[in-house]
């Protein structure tokens, strides 16, 4: 059934206050996992519980304990969770979607300030801001179309139960326990899932995502002396945690993409045939991964080898030293103490605890060839497995006849490599079928610099949302 088109019209003639909804919740810096936006974060709680409300949504926010930040224990981000309708005869659908957002600085090297939402001034459509696309969009998207039912006095075509999380940019800590001491309470009854947090492959052929890397995010700690130290004073007298590190890390993945430690590629599942023409029939060229990356720098000139990099095989990305100098000029120190941060992306065979064995033991073995007299420790910050759902099941296929109404196109169907650990414990936990959704194009810069929706991805996107509901109300469940 296709959406009323009442709502379409509504949607359309609404997008500036829409694009207003997206600007009032970028402008909150909702930066997960660091203790200067502690309150920002809660903020953005507050800011979903006030608009629910005036839609009608019945909500609650819910504790989920504490964690550390550094030294400092501080509470859990709440949950937000809220339903709408309860008519026996309709499919329930439970829509995921976090308010947190990765960190970012004007000096990293935006061009506006990231977190006021700013139109491109020369007029494409892009909306520039935190979390724009990553995940404010499509949960402000999910408002729109409340909003525009309760405006036309429409009735929810599915009943909806939402969950909103503040801690998906830093592990969704104690998430999985939420869902499951609600398993037979909130969640009771829930048929289907929808989750919008990833993205188009291209700037122009929408897809419906049926499964996701998954990731283990890693720590290395040298330490070795009490203090910071002069490195004309102690220089050549000492070992140095960072060339120790240094050291390490360079060990750990090859300038060409291969990963380093043993064991690794050998649990990588062969390419079935069937596989392969899956990934050939996907509309994508090395110019979309060009333009979304502003450089001609990829590991191979083939698209099927690039699309595998990204989304069947596993990766190692070394992000970051904690601890090690950075600022402008010329500090001539040997730091006491650096962290070094590395991730590596799943894939299935490749689970959170097989790979972090034989992480720790590589790590463990190449810093003992160092022979250094310093201390190290390597450990898992948190993980969250690879997941594959099923694409020919009836969400999939709401979704597949919601696209072609909206966009006027068949979607590409593929795997996101990226990474929603929550995911996981929703289909395990619940037993549900999850449909990743995405709003925004492949070029948007989640997690970057100038990251961004175009306007009519988040207003089509809108329309997608709601589109689906009515095709999910609709659909052949067999
Ligand atoms: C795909 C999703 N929008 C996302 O960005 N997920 C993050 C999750 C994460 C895990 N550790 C830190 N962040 C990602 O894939 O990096
Ligand atoms: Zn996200
Ligand atoms: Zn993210």
């Amino acid at each position: 059934m296709a959406a009323n088109p009442q709502f379409i019209k509504y949607v359309d003639d609404h997008q500036a206050d829409f694009i207003d909804r997206l600007r009032q919740a970028v402008e909150i810096p909702s930066v997960s996992g660091n203790l200067d936006y502690v309150k920002d974060v809660e903020d953005m709680a507050e800011f979903l519980v006030k608009q629910l409300t005036s839609l009608g949504v019945k909500v609650e926010k819910r504790p989920i304990g504490s964690h550390k930040i550094g030294e400092t224990e501080v509470a859990l981000p709440p949950v937000v969770i809220g339903e709408i309708g309860n008519d026996p005869k309709k499919v329930n659908l439970l829509v995921y979607g976090h308010y947190d957002v990765q960190p970012a600085l004007k000096e990293d090297g935006w061009d506006y300030d990231p977190f006021k939402l700013t139109p491109d001034p020369n007029g494409s459509g892009r909306l520039y801001g935190r979390g724009s696309t990553d995940d404010k969009g499509p949960v402000m998207g999910w408002l729109n179309v409340l909003e525009a039912h309760q405006k036309l006095g429409l009735e929810l075509p599915v009943n909806l139960k939402m969950v909103f999380e503040g801690m998906e940019e830093n592990g969704s800590e104690n998430l999985d326990k939420f869902i499951a001491s609600e398993k037979d309470k909130f969640f009771k009854g829930v048929d289907v899932m929808c989750i919008s947090d990833n993205y188009w492959l291209d700037t122009k052929t929408p897809c419906l995502t049926y499964g996701l890397r998954g990731i283990n995010y890693y720590e290395i700690k040298v330490q070795g002396p009490a203090r910071d130290l002069h490195s004309g004073v102690f220089g050549g007298t000492i070992h140095e945690p960072m060339t120790d590190l240094i050291a390490v890390m360079s060990k750990l993945v090859s300038p060409s993409g291969e990963i380093l430690v043993p064991g690794i590629k050998e649990l990588i599942a062969p390419v079935t045939a069937d596989e392969q023409a899956k990934f050939e029939k996907i509309h994508f060229s090395l110019q979309d991964i060009e333009g979304a990356v502003g450089a001609q720098t990829t590991l191979s000139n083939d698209t099927v080898t690039t699309l595998m990099g990204r989304m069947r095989n596993p990766s190692l990305s070394l992000h970051g030293i904690e601890g090690a100098f950075y600022a402008p000029g010329s500090k001539t120190v040997i730091p006491a103490a650096v962290k070094g941060k590395f991730s590596i992306r799943l894939v299935p065979n490749l689970g959170i605890k097989n790979t972090t064995d034989l992480v720790v033991k590589y790590v463990q073995d190449e810093f003992a060839k160092l022979g250094s007299k310093n201390k190290l420790d390597v450990y898992l910050t948190h993980g969250g497995e690879p997941w594959i759902a099923d694409p020919n099941h009836y969400n999939y296929r709401a979704a597949h006849k919601a696209t072609v109404e909206v966009y006027g196109q068949e979607p590409d169907y593929t795997r996101e490599g990226g990474s929603i650990p929550v995911t996981l414990d929703f289909a395990n936990i619940l037993g549900l079928n999850v449909l990743l959704l995405p709003v925004g194009r492949g070029d948007d810069g989640a997690h970057s610099t100038n990251e961004k929706i175009d306007t009519s991805n988040y207003i089509n996107g809108t329309k997608l949302l709601g589109s689906y509901m009515y095709e999910l109300a609709a659909i052949d469940k067999q």
